[in-house]
């Protein structure tokens, strides 16, 4: 049996797979992410140890007894910022916080060398103009910082003693050579960094260290080893199956995130397309991400007096899909694909006097949509082709979100066994190739199917009006929102 640890944004997510990947346990714990600030996100490092340890145990111990191997995957580009003592010296700077975009700027203009070895625009979310952030701001802090790691490397960190990063997680720092899957010396000298201060990357499916015996004592798992693991959206990929080239999967986790296998590497940062490395070995990806997805359904829930999710959806349905004239952009956290942009902020557009809690609940779930269609128009003007989205990550439970999402980006969805914890599965995958062997085509293999959405044609119909007004939103609202 194999663990897979996702350290999610919104809580930990452990699974436990037997061979066939058939899942036989699970434990989850929450996080909250800190705020402090307009355009920070935080959380403490120590946070994400406290819930992976608690999702673990979550797991029945007669299973954790069973575990031969384990595999981590996490949010991607935090910056953990760790003293000569292995110590956090503040809180980790997530993929959503928005602070860095004048750092950005900066970087972009001292050297064309992140779009073209980084195989990407120089944004906010990433790591690299965090550390600039760091050294301009914090300077305090930077001259003390002797090892920068990722989240889910900082568990394993804990777990292991190790320093080691995959290579899908590492593309997202920007220091990384794509193309070599390896750190370019010259990205990171421009952020005043060097090779000592990073972790030693590995493959995903690479042993990449053992669990510690006090840990393994406190945990209930014997003494295995631990893979090098994923980024979380990779790590979704190798959970369901999408790991030959062409093949793509819809991510409804804090972000929204279209991902397509890619069997070389593809930059094209026009539009912030990402392409960074996959965790599988000679295999790369490219992405659309979008900042606020399923968080904005939690966000809309807390603000109209709903219980949660799953209240939220009932409300949206007995609204019913494109029946009001309300449009919600989901720029809570600004937008990356394909706006890079920061400092833009939310809107309701187009409320009226029959605007109710309903509609809202509805427009949220439109207003998604519409921003995941941005992105993949953009990543279909660029050539790649998408024929189908297998969807992961909490989103996935909603069936009624599918038909607005399957209607909004006009293709077809597919629900995979398991695909809300998508990230955990395919780091337990990544475990089982790196203690039994195997391919990731005979070991990555996609869970059974549970549905499949059709777009209706009369839902892409009656979306379409309200798709243009969406797509002509951000130009006007943009500079009416600017958060700094
Ligand atoms: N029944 C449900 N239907 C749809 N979405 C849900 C449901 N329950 C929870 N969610 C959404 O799942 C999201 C969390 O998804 P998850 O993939 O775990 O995120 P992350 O990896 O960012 O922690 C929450 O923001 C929540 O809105
Ligand atoms: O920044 C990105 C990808 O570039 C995000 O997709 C993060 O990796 C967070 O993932 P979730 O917590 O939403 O799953």
């Amino acid at each position: 049996m194999f663990l897979g640890i996702d350290i999610g944004t919104s809580g930990v997510k452990a699974v436990v797979l037997d061979t066939h990947g058939a899942v036989v346990g699970q434990g989850v714990a929450a996080l909250t992410v800190q705020r402090p600030h307009p355009l920070w996100s935080e959380q403490d490092p120590e946070d994400w140890w406290k819930a992976t340890t608690a999702a673990v145990l979550a797991i029945d111990p007669e299973v954790r007894r069973s575990v031969r191997g384990i595999g981590l995957a996490g949010q991607m580009h935090g910056a953990t910022l760790l003293g000569a003592n292995d110590k956090p010296l503040r809180s980790a700077i997530l993929w959503n916080d928005g602070r860095s975009f004048a750092e950005c700027a900066a970087l972009e203009e001292t050297t064309g060398d992140f779009r073209t070895i980084g195989g990407n625009i120089v944004m906010p979310g990433f790591t690299a103009p965090k550390l600039e952030w760091v050294r301009r701001h914090e300077p305090e802090i930077f001259a003390q910082v002797a090892t920068v790691l990722l989240p889910k490397d900082y568990v394993r960190l804990r777990m292991t003693g190790e320093k080691a990063s995959d290579m899908s997680d590492s593309a997202g720092t920007l220091w990384l050579d794509v193309a070599g899957r390896r750190w370019s010396e010259t990205l990171l000298a421009a952020c005043g960094l060097t090779q000592a201060q990073m972790p030693r990357l590995v493959e995903g499916t690479d042993v990449a260290g053992t669990l510690r015996a006090d840990i393994a004592e406190a945990w209930g798992i014997p003494q295995v080893p631990v893979a090098g693991g994923a980024g979380d959206n990779a790590g979704g990929a190798a959970g369901v199956g999408v790991v030959t080239d062409g093949k793509a999967l819809l991510s409804l986790g804090t972000s929204g995130v279209i991902f397509v296998a890619n069997d070389a590497f593809r930059p094209n940062p026009a539009r912030a397309v990402h392409a960074f490395c996959h965790c599988l070995p000679d295999m790369w990806h490219q992405m659309s991400v979008h900042l606020s997805a399923a968080s904005c359904i939690d966000w809309v829930a807390r603000l109209t007096g709903a219980s949660g999710a799953a209240e939220l959806f009932q409300r949206a349905e007995a609204a019913g899909a494109a029946n009001g004239p309300e449009i919600f952009l989901p720029y809570l956290s600004g937008e990356r694909t394909p706006h890079n942009d920061a400092q833009v902020r939310g809107a309701f557009i187009g409320l009226d006097n029959d605007t109710d809690a309903n509609r809202l609940a509805q427009a949220v779930l439109e207003g998604v949509a519409f921003a995941l269609a941005d992105g993949l128009d953009v990543l279909r003007e660029a050539g790649t082709e998408v024929a189908e989205l297998a969807v992961i990550g909490g989103g996935a439970r909603s069936h009624y979100w599918g038909e607005t999402l399957a209607a909004a980006m006009d293709v077809p969805l597919v629900y995979l066994q398991g695909g809300e914890v998508g990230p955990a599965l395919g780091a337990a995958r990544l475990a089982q190739i790196a203690v039994d062997g195997g391919t990731p085509a005979e070991v990555c293999v996609a869970p059974p199917v549970s549905h499949r959405i059709a777009p209706n044609a009369e839902l892409v119909r009656r979306l379409a009006p309200k798709k243009a007004t969406f797509k002509a939103a951000y130009s006007r609202i943009s500079p009416l929102t600017a958060s700094n």
